[in-house]
């Protein structure tokens, strides 16, 4: 089970001396979708230079342009980009035959998606990598979680690898890593923390003990 960082509001230089105080603790670094708005592949760049064993997510959250959006992606040295499963579903086609041409990954982000075991099936059957369990910073607003999400995620997914991000710290990391997804994501609660390396150490401590 891997440790994903979600660095979302900082700028570049702020997030690349933020990223090297939990780095110890991470397995993948997701340069989040503000965060991609702001800076774009450029930051993919800066963060695969200064951390060139870690892996990189570009979280583009594709809506269309599947194939050059995700190339963009690649190029730039991103293991990892993102469309959003509410697409078309050519879209998601396009950003998987860019990974599979680039030897990386597509993560699906099933934010928003209603039927989620019917759009696992779809996913899967045409050879996405990931699926993402997701509820956004606007949906956690209003009390939601993604745990019930995940369970389903986890009784209906039979070959895609399974993520799962929305509000998730130290305080609530013992559920989800109970239903083993293959990927935590954390962002808010690591990077808003008072002490950002002890809740990286908590989340990451509580991921190996579940292993
Ligand atoms: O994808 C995200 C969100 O849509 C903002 O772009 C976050 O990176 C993801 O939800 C993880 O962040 P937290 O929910 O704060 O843990």
């Amino acid at each position: 089970m891997k440790l994903q960082l979600a660095l979302d509001e900082h700028k570049l230089e702020d997030a690349l001396a933020f990223a090297e105080k939990v780095i110890d603790y991470v397995d993948i670094i997701e340069i989040g979708t503000p965060f991609v708005i702001d800076s774009g592949m450029n930051a993919v760049r800066k963060f695969k230079e200064k951390f060139p064993d870690k892996e990189i997510l570009s979280d583009e959250k594709i809506m269309d342009g599947g194939y050059y959006e995700s190339q963009l992606a690649f190029e730039a040295g991103a293991e990892y980009v993102t469309v959003l499963g509410v697409t078309d579903i050519a879209t998601v086609k396009q950003c998987v035959r860019a990974a599979d041409d680039f030897g990386k990954k597509v993560v699906v982000d099933m934010i928003c998606v209603d039927n989620i075991p019917a759009k696992v099936t779809q996913m899967e059957e045409l050879g996405a990598h990931i699926l993402a369990v997701h509820t956004g910073a606007d949906q956690q607003a209003e009390g939601r979680t993604p745990l019930d999400d995940l369970k389903v995620m986890t009784d209906c997914a039979k070959k895609a690898k399974i993520a799962v991000a929305g509000g998730i710290s130290s305080k609530t990391i013992d559920k989800y890593v109970a239903l083993k997804p293959d990927i935590i994501i954390v962002g808010s609660a690591i990077t808003r923390a008072a002490d950002p390396v002890e809740e990286a150490r908590l989340i990451k401590e509580a991921i190996k003990k579940s292993q």
